[in-house]
């Protein structure tokens, strides 16, 4: 029996809630969350993006032809992405040229790590990575100013239909892996769960 994105979401129910379901996303829209924590988010982030980036051109490397369409969608969001970041850093005076902390360090790792995985692990570990900030800026309903923007970037439809086809091509691997990589996938779903949890605690911690 072959495992699915969905299979591995009712599997590890609550590992995903905690990666999803976070005390900062929950305080964002009460406007509890300080400015040094979001600020640590933002740069961190944009730190986590550009190693994430060239994640995503090695999984592009690796994946079949008939993957690419998605794939070089992603990198093109990617561009403006980063773009991006660079904007909202500039308005908030915060210097991007700064150090990762530990957990966007092991989290940056463990995605060059997967270079040295199969396809199939790959594939989930993007589609889990994407699907964790699609929910997680999706689930707390409504978000004021000024975190509009950063729920829309991520919860947007147009997102959450790029997370579907993520999803498609995931398990469209996941049917040809052998016993042994599919393991190996779902052992990388749970770490992305793991790291997407410390990540946001690696925010509200910020000093
Ligand atoms: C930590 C993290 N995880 C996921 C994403 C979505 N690419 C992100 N920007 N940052």
């Amino acid at each position: 029996m072959t495992i699915t994105c969905q299979q591995l979401l009712q599997n590890h129910s609550q590992a995903w809630h905690e990666a999803t379901v976070h005390p900062f996303l929950e305080q964002l829209p009460l406007l509890a969350i300080e400015p040094r924590q979001f600020n640590t988010w933002l740069v961190q982030d944009y730190l986590f993006v550009v190693e994430f980036t060239r994640m995503v051109a090695r999984v592009l490397a690796n994946a079949p032809a008939h993957h690419f369409d998605i794939l070089l969608a992603g990198l093109s969001a990617l561009k403006d992405e980063l773009n991006w970041f660079k904007e909202k850093a500039a308005e908030r005076q915060l210097n991007l040229k700064t150090e990762k902390q530990p957990t966007c360090w092991e989290y940056c790792q463990y995605m060059e790590s997967l270079a040295a995985m199969p396809y199939p692990v790959q594939a989930t570990a993007l589609w889990a990575i994407e699907f964790a900030y699609n929910q997680g800026w999706q689930l707390p309903g409504s978000m004021p100013e000024p975190y509009k923007e950063f729920a829309e970037r991520w919860g947007n439809p147009g997102f959450t239909e790029y997370v579907k086809l993520l999803e498609q091509q995931a398990d469209e691997s996941l049917q040809n892996a052998s016993e042994n990589m599919q393991k190996q996938a779902e052992a990388a779903f749970l770490n992305v769960a793991r790291l997407e949890k410390d990540f946001w605690q690696m925010a509200i911690d910020a000093e």
